[in-house]
C-alpha cells in the first residue's frame, strides 16, 4: 500500500523532522510511505476572514493538485470521526482487502482545511477535540499509522 500525507509548510524543528523519519523508516516493512510537503501561503499574522479564507483556499488548491483521481484521502480534521488506534487500523486494513492502494492523509496549515479539501475527503478524522499544531501533528498521525500497521499484522507494540 502507498501511503501518503500531504501537509502545509516545510518543517522546520529538528526534533519532529527526526521523529518523523524514524516512523517512516519504521514503516518501511509495511507501506510505502510518501511526504509531500506543499508551500503555505505567506501572509500577514493579522487577516480578515476573507482573507483567511482565500490563504486556506490557496492552499486547499495546493493540496489538491498532488491528490491523485483514484486516491483514499483521510483529512485529519478536529470535527471530524473520532477513531480509536484500532478503528484506525481497521479502516486501513478494510481499504487493503478491496483493493485500494493509495491513501492519502492530509493535515492543513496553520488556519486549517479549505472547505474543497473536506469536500474530496472519503473520511474526516479527528484526534480529538484538542488543536495540535499542524507539524507536530504529522509526528502523531505517522506514530498511528504505524501502530495501526503493528495491530494488523498481530505484532507487539506499547499498549
Ligand atoms: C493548527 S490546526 C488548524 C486549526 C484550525 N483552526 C482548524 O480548525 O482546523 C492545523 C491542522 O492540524 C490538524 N489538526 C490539528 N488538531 C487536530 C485534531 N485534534 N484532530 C485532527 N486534526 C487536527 C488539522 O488537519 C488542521 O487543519
Amino acid at each position: 500500500m502507498h501511503i501518503q500525507i500531504i501537509s502545509v509548510g516545510k518543517l522546520k524543528e529538528k526534533y519532529l523532522v527526526q521523529g518523523i523519519a524514524e516512523y517512516v523508516k519504521r514503516l518501511g516493512p509495511y507501506a510505502r510511505i510518501t511526504l509531500t510537503e506543499v508551500p503555505d501561503e505567506k501572509a500577514p499574522e493579522v487577516l480578515s476572514a476573507a482573507e483567511e479564507r482565500q490563504v486556506v483556499a490557496r492552499e486547499g488548491e495546493r493540496i489538491l493538485s498532488h491528490v491523485k483521481d483514484d486516491a483514499h484521502v483521510v483529512a485529519l480534521a478536529i470535527g471530524g470521526e473520532l477513531w480509536s488506534s484500532e478503528e484506525l487500523a481497521a479502516h486501513i486494513d478494510k481499504l487493503g482487502t478491496y483493493g485500494t492502494s493509495h491513501v492519502v492523509f492530509v493535515i492543513g496549515g496553520s488556519l486549517g482545511l479549505s472547505d474543497a479539501v473536506l469536500k474530496r475527503a472519503d473520511k474526516k478524522l479527528s484526534f480529538g477535540r484538542l488543536t495540535y499544531p499542524h507539524q507536530l501533528m504529522r509526528l502523531v498521525l505517522v506514530e498511528q499509522i504505524y501502530r495501526a500497521m503493528r495491530i494488523n499484522r498481530g505484532e507487539p507494540y506499547h499498549k
